[in-house]
């Protein structure tokens, strides 16, 4: 049968692999640049999308850390938050582990505690309204040090009950996982769950890295271990997931165009994978239109989206009731 709207709109979605920070729409960093007197170098919204041509993940990555300044307040990440969810609720996505980057936002003054207030409440908020189950993860930002890293981890003890787990973020070439193998061998020991970018511009040599010297039980990205013969086995054999951000990889280069994507090949080499939106303010793409675009361009089998719903599923650090909850409301084919 053919894949419609009507189908991947049903499925029960679970985003595993998107930054808090690269949600932020241009009308609302405007408004939030309005509201706290914060200068932006555009004149309109159009302006600055129009400046969302990037060539690379630090081409990005430069734009979404300006992007940030706006936010100021508790109220502002609540806004933030929120906004996301409203998405999620539209697009059946219904539960939720999302990054945030503290390091971004303490280091221009802002505490801790404004951050994961603002996020939390909305994500309670919206638990209560609309059932989305969630997950908070902090991200270190690997372009800093392993210092400044753990002492992001000592900031987040008082918050600890609302963090589920540890993630690595920001420019990944140049910067290896065992760059941060003493902080994630600190988190696992308080008891965090670990995931990390890797393989996304760098090489496989990084997943290998994330895996043996950070112990990480997901891997973000990860499109590059189809170089590594040997780790694509290990991944298919220990069922590894991979958070998969499609729109992401083609507008920052890693694929030219969708058509190119591997995500079919991984799925039909019997990798974890899954699918994700990362930055959709960034990249022009929630949940729904990353399916929409993967489904345009790849052509996927019903059996393969309902493995890909599967997969996020299960790979999830959601409870096994609530997995099991989801599993439940996957279509009957
Ligand atoms: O895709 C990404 N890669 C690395 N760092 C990031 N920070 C936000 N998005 C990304
Ligand atoms: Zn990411």
């Amino acid at each position: 049968m053919t894949i419609d709207h009507a189908f991947l709109q049903s499925l029960p979605k679970v985003e595993l692999h998107l930054h808090i920070e690269g949600t932020l729409e241009p009308e609302l960093m405007f408004e939030l640049a309005q509201r706290n007197n914060v200068a932006l170098p555009f004149d309109s919204v159009d302006q600055l999308r129009a400046a969302y041509q990037f060539n690379d993940l630090q081409s990005f990555l430069d734009l979404y850390y300006q992007g940030a300044s706006v936010l100021l307040t508790e109220q502002d990440f609540y806004d933030l938050t929120w906004a996301y969810l409203e998405r999620c609720q539209q697009d059946n996505v219904q539960h939720v582990e999302i990054f945030f980057d503290p390091q971004t936002h303490t280091d221009r003054g802002i505490a801790f505690a404004t951050v994961i207030n603002g996020i939390k409440r909305a994500l309670h908020d919206a638990q209560q309204q609309w059932q989305i189950s969630y997950g908070i993860i902090l991200c270190f930002l690997r372009h800093l040090s392993e210092e400044q890293a753990l002492a992001t981890l000592a900031q987040a003890e008082p918050f600890k009950q609302h963090i589920i787990g540890i993630g690595l973020d920001s420019s990944e070439v140049g910067h290896p996982p065992q760059k941060f193998a003493r902080a994630f061998a600190a988190a696992k020991q308080q008891g965090y769950r670990l995931v990390a970018h890797a393989g996304e511009e760098g090489p496989a040599e990084y997943i290998w890295e994330a895996l043996q010297q950070l112990s990480v039980e997901r891997i973000d990205h990860g499109v590059r271990c189809v170089d590594d013969e040997e780790l694509v086995a290990l991944l298919v054999n220990e069922q590894i997931p991979l958070t998969v951000c499609p729109t992401s990889n083609v507008r920052l280069k890693v694929f030219e165009q969708m058509s190119e994507h591997n995500l079919k090949q991984l799925l039909e080499r019997g990798l974890k994978v899954t699918i994700n939106s990362d930055d959709p303010a960034y990249f022009g793409g929630y949940m729904m239109e990353n399916y929409r675009q993967v489904e345009a361009a790849l052509g996927l089998s019903t059996a393969q989206w309902l493995q890909l719903s599967r997969n996020a599923i299960e790979a999830s650090f959601a409870s096994p009731e609530r997995k099991a909850e989801l599993l439940e409301q996957l279509p009957q084919r």
